[in-house]
């Protein structure tokens, strides 16, 4: 299968060599040819270039892309989709008054999706999790990373690891899977810490490696959740069984959390709505991509991540969606793109650099996404016609997306 984008107005992250990530000053800059063509062999990018050199072969398929812009498929590479049913009466609670602390605290918020996982059958979470899957591909998503974590018992954990590996098999879209057994600790082992997480080193981690389940590990790294040790232990075991660690870190509270993420060799540190100076100094120089979660902020209303501070650090930064049924509910990554221009005050070339090549490196897979580079994956959005990338975030809520192609297939 050969298809010809032709006439493209603009064609954004354009990278004729590959490169891993951006950081800092580097994530201003958005290479881009105007009036290009794009030839995509098979699931391959195979050329592009401007019009003046367009090929004149036969093709199976033209595309004529005048006045659009086409740009690689975002990279999400932070998110919770399986989950079965939903938390919209925490919503209505926390509009009435009650914190996302004290719903938890009631056996509110992740005891609740769990208690609701371990009440459903694996089918019926496929069944739940794909719709929210195909959305996301619709809304320009190319790649995700999905986490369990709303198990909580071994056969919860299990269930939601085969249901992503499932989707993984059934779905064009590149999914790397994350073991977040260390979401929160059940309700039985509040006073025994120390229990369950025995329970995920000699129960799960085993199993989960054994079926081959999950690609990396990750734990909430929060004052109520787990302590920086308790994660230290779960990121060695990991390790043992050859899962990178990808926290959640940094949330609610800066605990020194972040520099043990980095000493252990985290690929990412994700959230980090509170960050300290030591907190950059110990990324800096570092492997550790900082992942930001603006729709998490936005729905629970706490601080967004400060970009502007890390960026001028020289940190880089990656975008991700969360999507989950707690904090929040929508894996709509051009909303992301859109809310880390305009609230945390991102340039359009630097959200979007977050949210393609730097998600590729926060999910390991920035040799074959992120970027519009000869050889690499054929993922592509092709927008309506625009007057500029600008309107991407400016136009927050448009769908502004004609036209999506995953792994050279058009959704
Ligand atoms: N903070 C930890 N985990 C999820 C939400 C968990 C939930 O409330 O279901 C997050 O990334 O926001
Ligand atoms: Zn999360």
């Amino acid at each position: 299968m050969k298809i010809l984008i032709k006439n493209i107005k603009e064609l954004l992250q354009v990278r004729e060599n590959t490169i891993d990530k951006v950081s800092g000053a580097e994530m201003a800059v958005l290479p881009k040819i105007d009036n290009a063509f794009l030839v995509i062999e098979n699931d391959r990018i195979a050329d592009f270039g401007t019009m003046h050199n367009c090929p004149n072969d036969t093709f199976d398929q033209v595309i004529d892309a005048t006045g659009k812009t086409v740009l690689p498929t975002w990279v999400d590479s932070h998110t919770h989709i399986v989950y079965a049913g939903n938390r919209e009466q925490e919503f209505v609670d926390r509009i009435n008054g009650l914190s996302y602390e004290e719903i938890a605290n009631r056996g509110g918020g992740i005891l609740n999706s769990a208690k609701k996982l371990n009440a459903t059958s694996e089918e019926e979470i496929y069944n739940q999790s794909k719709v929210r899957l195909e959305e996301v591909m619709q809304q320009g998503t190319g790649a995700v990373e999905i986490k369990s974590g709303y198990g909580l018992t071994v056969e919860g954990e299990l269930k939601m690891l085969r249901v992503i590996k499932r989707l993984s098999q059934n779905y064009p879209i590149k999914i790397k899977a994350t073991f977040l057994g260390a979401h929160a600790f059940p309700t039985e082992y509040k006073e025994n810490h120390l229990a369950y997480i025995d329970l995920i080193i000699n129960e799960m981690l085993p199993r989960i490696a054994k079926e081959n389940l999950a690609d990396y590990i990750d734990a909430f790294l929060e004052t109520g959740y787990f302590s920086v040790e308790e994660t230290e232990r779960i990121m060695e075991a990991g390790k043992q069984f050859g899962l990178t660690a990808k926290i959640h870190v940094n949330q609610f509270t800066a605990i020194n959390g972040i520099a043990a993420c980095v000493k252990h060799e985290a690929l990412s540190v994700d959230h980090l709505e509170i960050v300290t100076d030591e907190d950059i100094i110990a990324l800096k120089n570092s492997k550790t991509m900082p992942v930001a979660l603006p729709s998490c902020s936005y729905f629970i209303s706490i601080p967004y991540t400060p970009a502007r501070h890390m960026i001028s650090a020289g940190l880089p930064l990656a975008l991700a969606s969360d999507f989950n049924p707690g904090t929040t509910p929508s894996g709509n990554m051009n909303f992301v793109v859109a809310t880390a221009c305009i609230k945390m005050k991102m340039t359009p070339e630097e959200a979007i650099n977050a949210a393609t090549i730097n998600g590729a490196y926060a999910m390991g897979i920035s040799d074959t996404h992120g970027s519009i580079t000869k050889g690499k994956s054929a993922n592509i959005i092709i927008t309506k016609p625009l007057t500029s990338y600008y309107q991407i975030p400016y136009a927050f809520g448009s769908n502004l997306i004609e036209q999506v192609i995953i792994e050279g297939q058009l959704i």
